[in-house]
């Protein structure tokens, strides 16, 4: 029986904007998304019988129709006329709720794991459309690397990577939801908007300073605005070095961008003692799937 095992990488946001909101209550942004080393593995084995099993070793994920990675297969399946059945398993590595797309990943994986576990042929541009059918990160998680993300985040282009950077995540100890988040959007609450021909032009130029300089989150304010225990752990990150930290997407995971390896292990174990939620080493990922 064919089986497969894949990682499913998560996402932070270097710039994040939020440019207006459309008559379907979607909001248009424009993001700097970039990859990094964090991933959960999905592990895909096909299944005589019909029909999608699945199942994770996290209790706030949904072990039914309502994970991500299940509507992923279901898609699939129903689109190419698929008779065979799959059982999905996900270990998953990524905090929930995060601002980290850990959901999202998964559901990219099994996109990606199927099309290649049933041979479906179907090209990476096709994938991503599959994808925005069922989340607006997904197409960004099939593309992986550093990207652009206009639209609502499902128009992309790539650009040249990020050189690796070590990164030390804090994620607070409290759940938050990505749409509460873009509902609580004012743009009186906003008080630096990011510019994202600097952030660009330095990252082409390798310029690791302008990058720390340019990285700003417009949902940073909404979220610190209405979670002081957010603010609380930002505040204890900066104090604790001289590192530009931010927030990951709609949050409440803040990450902080450190040059050397040795730096981020120390650094890493200080915020251990001092901060209430997971502390996760990892760096960004360069190159594209
Ligand atoms: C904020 C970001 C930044 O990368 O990431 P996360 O914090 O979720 O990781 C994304 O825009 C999140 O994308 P994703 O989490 O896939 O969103 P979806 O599942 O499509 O939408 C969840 C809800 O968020 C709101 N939403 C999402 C995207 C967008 N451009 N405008 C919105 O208003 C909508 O209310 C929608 O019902
Ligand atoms: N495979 C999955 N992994 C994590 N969460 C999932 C998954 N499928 C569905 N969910 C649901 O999606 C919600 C958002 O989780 P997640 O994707 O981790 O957040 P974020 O979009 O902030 O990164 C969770 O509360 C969970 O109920």
């Amino acid at each position: 029986m064919n089986q497969l095992s894949i990682p499913a990488y998560a996402k932070i946001n270097l710039t994040l904007d939020v440019l207006g909101k459309r008559p379907d209550g979607y909001h248009e942004v424009e993001m700097i998304m970039q990859s990094i080393e964090l991933h959960d593995q999905i592990i895909l084995k096909e299944r005589k019988e019909k029909g999608i099993k699945i199942s994770c070793n996290h209790p706030l994920v949904p072990q039914d129709e309502g994970n991500l990675a299940y509507r992923a297969a279901e898609l699939l399946i129903k689109e190419y006329g698929i008779e065979k059945g799959i059982e999905i398993k996900i270990i998953k590595n990524i905090p929930v709720a995060a601002g980290l797309a850990g959901g999202s990943t998964d559901a990219a994986g099994v996109l990606k794991g199927l099309n290649e576990l049933w041979g479906l042929g179907i090209s990476r541009d096709e994938l991503m459309k599959f994808g925005a059918r069922l989340g607006a990160d997904i197409p960004f998680c099939i593309l992986g690397g550093t990207a652009i993300a206009r639209g609502i985040g499902t128009d992309l282009t790539p650009i040249s990577p990020l050189p690796e950077m070590e990164l030390v995540l804090v994620k607070p100890g409290i759940d938050i939801s990505t749409k509460e988040i873009y509902s609580k959007y004012k743009p009186e609450l906003v008080k630096r908007k990011p510019d994202l021909r600097k952030m660009q032009e330095a990252i082409e130029c390798r310029d690791l300073e302008g990058v720390k300089r340019n990285l700003v989150n417009v949902l940073e304010d909404i979220t610190l605005y209405y979670y002081p225990q957010v603010a609380e752990t930002k505040k204890i990150m900066e104090n604790l070095g001289t590192y530009p930290v931010l927030m990951s997407g709609s949050g409440p995971t803040l990450f902080a961008i450190i040059d050397s390896k040795r730096e981020a292990d120390e650094y890493a174990m200080k915020l251990k003692d001092r901060v209430m939620g997971q502390v996760i080493r990892t760096r960004t990922r360069s190159e594209c799937l």
